[in-house]
């Protein structure tokens, strides 16, 4: 592992050498190509970081032992005694000790949280450092165990340097984990033969086709087709696609917590940033606040079911994910339940009337009532 670490080090030395400013980064890449290349190794050491030791039963890279469970799961991440685990202990009946010195936690402790009729599971997380990425701490297991998470709430203590934000989504972002964002609108397809076939939708400002036949040609894809939809496509977004295996696009919101040790005027410009809520779990202040965020982000949908002629059960709602159809309602009931299914009545804000008949592929809203009809 070391030398991994080390020689995306020397990559990176290469890379501070080549670009005097980022302005003249790109410019640089399509000059001499090079440079360019630098970021595709990079990425490559990157991916293998988190991979498994050759012979090791669970290398370093693996999550902690806890398995999935509930309808979904949201991860602790943050630097250490930001209050992650006064956090959980808060919001469910879990107890995870806490202290004022770092490194309290030291392994991945899960917790229930009950919202919506969900259970959503909560894992608080060793606290990371800077250099998590790259083996330091516990860093590789926590981040990887963040990346098997619906969502991640950064905790970020609001006493500290705003710099400590940036730190953790680097560290994130240096395994593939990529926060509150969507995949590029770039589209790669291998193929067989052929050479390389690279087309722009619209002009683009950051690339152009001789880097990315430099970029393919490192990765060794002669043959594929590339369509670049957005403009603005960067380097690292051309690459992200390349590398989509390796890629987990995950919503993140960032919770600051003590703020009852910060000045009211500096906790009022932290509430008004994107993806933030604020806190103080030594004051019992904006939990509820921080809950309901992540409710909200995880976009889970309550589907209520009804028997014929009979009122339906709004006691106890199946959870799906956001964009889920009448066939996952389907397999939360039962799993052989869609071999005998007609067809299911909904109503709610998916039905065009109520009810409308629906088959497989309907799309579910939150708090719809279905009846599943069977042959
Ligand atoms: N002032 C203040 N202190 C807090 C607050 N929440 C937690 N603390 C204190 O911060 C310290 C660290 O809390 P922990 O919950 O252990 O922090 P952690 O992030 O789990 O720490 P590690 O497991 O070591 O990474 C403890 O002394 C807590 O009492 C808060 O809202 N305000
Ligand atoms: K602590
Ligand atoms: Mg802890």
């Amino acid at each position: 592992m070391v030398n991994i670490t080390e020689k995306i080090k020397e990559i990176e030395e290469e890379m501070r050498k080549t670009q005097k400013n980022k302005a003249t980064e790109y410019h640089l890449g399509l000059l001499k190509g090079a440079p360019l290349i630098l970021y595709s190794k990079r990425a490559r050491l990157r991916a293998q970081l988190l991979e498994p030791a050759p012979g090791a039963s669970s290398g370093g890279g693996t999550g902690f032992d806890v398995s999935k469970s509930g309808d979904a799961r949201i991860a602790l991440v943050g630097f250490p005694s930001v209050g992650k685990s006064t956090f959980l202990s808060k919001i469910t009946k879990t107890k995870s000790e806490v202290a004022a010195y770092a490194f309290t936690t030291l392994t991945a402790i899960p917790g229930v949280l009950e919202y919506g009729g969900a259970e959503i599971q909560i894992l608080d997380l060793p606290g990371i450092i800077e250099g998590a990425a790259e083996g330091k701490g516990r860093g590789r297991q926590v981040i990887s165990a963040a990346k098997t998470s619906d969502l991640i709430l950064m905790i970020l203590d609001a006493t500290k340097k705003a710099e400590q934000r940036r730190l953790l989504e680097q560290e994130l972002e240096a395994v593939g984990i990529r926060l509150n964002r969507e995949p590029p609108n770039i589209y790669l397809k291998p193929k067989k033969a052929g050479g390389m076939k690279i087309t722009f939708q619209a002009t683009p400002k950051y690339l152009d086709e001789k880097m990315l036949y430099n970029i393919l040609r490192d990765y060794k894809m002669l043959n594929c087709e590339v369509l670049v939809r957005d403009e603005n496509a960067t380097v690292d977004d051309f690459i992200d696609t390349i590398m989509k295996d390796h890629r987990k696009y995950i919503k993140c919101l960032y919770v600051y917590n003590k703020i009852d040790s910060i000045s009211l005027d500096f906790l009022d410009n932290l509430a008004r940033e994107p993806h933030t809520v604020v806190m103080s779990c030594e004051l019992d202040l904006g939990i509820q606040d921080v809950v309901e965020r992540c409710w909200e982000e995880l976009r889970l949908i309550r589907v209520y079911t009804k028997r014929k002629g009979i009122d339906p059960d709004f006691s106890e709602a199946l959870i799906v994910r956001n964009g889920s159809t009448i066939e996952d309602v389907c397999d939360q009931i039962h799993r052989t339940l869609k071999e005998t299914f007609k067809y299911a009545l909904v109503w709610g804000a998916s039905a065009r009337h109520v009810p409308q008949r629906v088959g497989l592929g309907h799309i579910v809203s939150d708090e719809d009532v279905v009846s599943i009809v069977a042959k």
